[in-house]
């Protein structure tokens, strides 16, 4: 079996039996249980364990450094949700930045939902990442919903060689201010940036779009890896920042990730 159908599969099981264990997606109740990032407010093991946690903007701080599943001391825990049509590579993006690989070859689609967890050294703070793929399918539109609500982060896709996803981002945009939390921080990334033969959505149009809405823009390429942990490691700073340092201090994310841009020279298409 394919990594990607490995992948995928843990997702149908999850989606399919909640109850069910498996790993590394158990399930989604049982993560949510399992893991202090996966429950606002409620924390996890390490936030009914101990009465030293302190609970910031529904975020968990264990009082002392935590284990996350997989085995990775963690100080600080959030949830990231991977958004977008189907097809424009939201499992590909968490697999290039989890694993380092692209998972090539036939696109199979996901089923429900699935996690993986990532633990992240931000200024010095562990953080851990528990990032949720969703499917991308109309037909999971209501699971997808239905964990909104828990992200401390989505990270928007749309694919640039593909016109409707594009012009579905308003649409998901409208469900994340209907179902998610109100402060959740939020990306719009156009990915598949290294297709320029088949690319129809300028950059311009996706900055333009962001700039609509407010919402911070680039692309990606999981293909390439292009700007792909800079995605992730600018939400990890921007919900660290919030939560850990002096509110005043306004973290900017489109600042940061045009500033990292071009420090690395690397990410302009
Ligand atoms: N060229 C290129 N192809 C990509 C990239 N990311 C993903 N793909 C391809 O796009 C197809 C869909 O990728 P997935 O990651 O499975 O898409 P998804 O958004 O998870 O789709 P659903 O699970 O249906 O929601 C696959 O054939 C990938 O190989 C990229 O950055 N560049």
């Amino acid at each position: 079996m394919s990594r990607k159908k490995a992948a995928k599969g843990n997702k149908a099981s999850a989606a399919s039996s909640p109850a069910s264990t498996g790993s590394p997606s158990t399930t989604a109740a049982a993560a949510a249980a399992a893991t202090p990032g996966a429950t606002r407010g409620t924390g996890g093991k390490g936030a009914r364990s101990s009465p030293g946690i302190v609970q910031m903007n529904g975020v968990v701080h264990p009082s002392r450094p935590s284990i996350s599943n997989s085995s990775e001391f963690y100080d600080i825990a959030f949830k990231v949700m991977v958004v977008g049509d189907s097809g424009v590579g939201k499992t590909c993006l968490l697999v290039r930045f989890k694993d380092g690989a692209f998972l090539a070859g036939s696109f199979i689609s996901t089923v429900g939902i699935d996690f993986r967890n990532k633990v992240l050294n931000i200024d010095g703070v562990k953080v851990k990442l528990q990032i949720w793929d969703t499917a991308g399918q109309e037909r999971f539109r209501s699971v997808t919903h239905a964990y909104f609500r828990d992200a401390h982060a989505l990270l928007l896709l749309y694919d640039v060689t593909n016109k409707r996803s594009f012009d579905n981002i308003q649409a998901w945009l409208t469900e994340i201010h209907e179902y998610a939390h109100q402060d959740v921080v939020l990306m719009l990334l156009g990915n598949k940036a290294d297709a320029t033969h088949d690319r129809v959505v300028k950059r311009e149009d996706g900055e333009r779009l962001a700039k609509e809405f407010g919402v911070p823009f680039m692309e990606t390429s999981a293909r390439s890896g292009l700007n792909v942990e800079l995605a992730f490691t600018a939400v990890a700073k921007e919900l660290t920042h919030r939560s850990v340092k002096d509110p005043s201090e306004k973290f900017k994310l489109q600042e940061y990730v045009n500033k990292e841009m071009k420090s690395t020279g690397c990410c302009r298409s």
